[in-house]
C-alpha cells in the first residue's frame, strides 16, 4: 500500500467488481460517496473538503482522481472543481465516457495532467443503439407500440391520419455518417450488413482499410445525398450546431436523422421546423441540447410519433459500462507507473 501517493475517487466502480477491489489494495484511495450528491457543486465542495482535510492532517497530496459512469449530473469536471487537486500536485484525471466535451481538458495540459477517457468502451454499444435508432426512426416502431398496448392495433381507417404508416426498408439506402471514429466505423459494418449505402464526412479521410464499405465524401455531398443521417462526431466548437438551417435545407426531401453524439452538434430549433416543413421524415435522437430538458418544439403533438426519443443511454450496457471501467484502471496503473497512459487525450509536459 503506498500512502505516499493517494488517489481520490468520485465513488467506485459498479461492474469491474473484482478488479477495482484489487485496486483498493493496490493503492491508498480515498471515496468520497455518492450519496446525497446531486450536482456540480454538492462534488466541487466534496472534493476542496477532501483535499483540505489531507493537507491539514499534513498526509502526501492526492496524485489523480478518477469517477465513473453515470456522473454526467456532476459535470463539468474542470478547473473550478478541481483546481485544489492541481494546486497540490494532482496529475492525473480520468472518468467514464467516450465524449469529453464536459471536461475541462485545455485546463488540465495546462496543469501538466493527463485526462483519459474510456474511448473503444462504448462502441459497440452505441454503434448498435444507432442502428437501433435508424431501424425506430425508419418503420413506426414507436406508435406500433403505443398503439398497440391501447387496443388500438395498426389504428382505424375511418379516422383520417389514424392508421400507422407504413414502414420503409433501409436495404439500398444510402447512409451519411458524420464523424468516422471508432463508433462510425462499427456504425459502417453494422449498416452495411444491413444492405445500406456508405457514405461519410470526417475532419480527414481515414484509411481505406478502416472504412468498412463506406465512401468518404464531402459534407454537401452527404446532406444532399443521405436517405439516412447519423451524427457520430464528437462535440467541439466546430462541430457545435453543425446541422443548422443551411444544412438541412440541402438535405433530401424525407431523410432520416439520428443523433447519438451531442445533441448540441444539431441545432434543435431548426431541425423541429425542418419536421414541419417535411424535409426531415423522422428523427431518433438518443441526445438533446440541454439533458435533462427537452426542446418544447421536438414534443409538440403534431410532429408525435415523428420524433423518437431516448434520455442518453445508447452507450449504456453492462457490458460497455464494465469495459469502461477496466479503461480507467488501465489509464490509472499506467500512471502510477510513471508511463504516460494509452488513453491520455491530452499530451501534458509532465
Ligand atoms: O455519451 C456517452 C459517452 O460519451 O461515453
Amino acid at each position: 500500500m503506498a500512502e505516499e501517493r493517494p488517489i481520490l475517487a468520485l465513488g467506485s466502480a459498479a461492474f469491474a467488481i473484482s478488479e477495482y477491489a484489487a485496486v483498493l489494495e493496490r493503492y491508498q484511495i480515498d471515496t468520497i460517496p455518492l450519496a446525497g450528491l446531486t450536482n456540480n457543486a454538492g462534488v466541487t465542495k466534496a472534493v476542496a473538503d477532501a483535499v483540505a482535510t489531507r493537507t491539514a492532517s499534513g498526509k502526501s497530496p492526492y496524485v489523480a482522481f478518477i469517477w465513473f459512469f453515470g456522473t454526467g449530473r456532476f459535470s463539468p469536471f474542470d478547473a473550478n472543481m478541481l483546481l485544489p487537486l492541481t494546486q497540490n500536485g494532482c496529475r492525473f484525471f480520468s472518468g467514464g465516457g467516450a465524449g469529453y466535451d464536459d471536461v475541462g481538458t485545455e485546463w488540465m495540459t495546462s496543469e501538466g495532467a493527463y485526462y483519459c477517457n474510456t474511448p473503444t468502451a462504448i462502441t459497440a454499444s452505441t454503434a448498435n443503439g444507432a442502428l437501433m435508432l435508424i431501424l425506430t426512426a425508419t418503420r413506426p416502431l414507436t406508435q406500433g407500440e403505443i398503439y398497440t398496448k391501447a387496443g388500438k392495433w395498426r389504428g382505424d381507417a375511418a379516422i383520417p391520419g389514424d392508421l400507422i404508416p407504413y414502414g420503409e426498408d433501409i436495404e439500398g439506402m444510402t447512409l451519411g455518417i458524420i464523424g468516422m471514429g471508432s463508433i462510425g466505423k462499427a456504425l459502417a459494418a453494422r449498416a452495411q450488413a444491413c444492405g445500406m449505402k456508405l457514405i461519410y464526412n470526417n475532419r480527414r479521410r481515414i484509411p481505406q482499410s478502416e472504412e468498412n464499405g463506406a465512401r468518404y465524401v464531402s459534407m454537401d455531398v452527404l446532406l444532399a445525398t443521405s436517405d439516412v443521417i447519423s451524427v457520430n462526431c464528437p462535440l467541439t466548437e466546430s462541430t457545435r450546431h453543425l446541422l443548422g438551417r443551411t444544412e438541412f435545407s440541402k438535405m433530401k426531401t424525407g431523410v432520416f436523422i439520428v443523433n447519438t453524439a451531442r445533441g448540441a452538434i444539431i441545432d434543435e430549433e431548426a431541425l423541429v421546423e425542418a419536421l414541419k416543413s417535411g424535409k426531415v421524415s423522422r428523427v431518433g435522437l438518443d441526445v438533446v441540447e440541454h439533458e435533462p430538458k427537452i426542446n418544447p418544439g421536438l414534443l409538440d403533438p403534431s410532429l408525435s410519433y415523428r420524433v423518437i426519443l431516448q434520455p442518453h443511454t445508447t452507450g449504456r450496457t453492462t457490458q460497455a459500462f464494465h469495459k469502461g471501467e477496466l479503461q480507467i484502471i488501465k489509464s490509472l496503473d499506467e500512471f502510477m507507473r510513471g508511463e504516460r497512459p494509452e488513453y491520455a487525450v491530452n499530451d501534458p509536459k509532465i
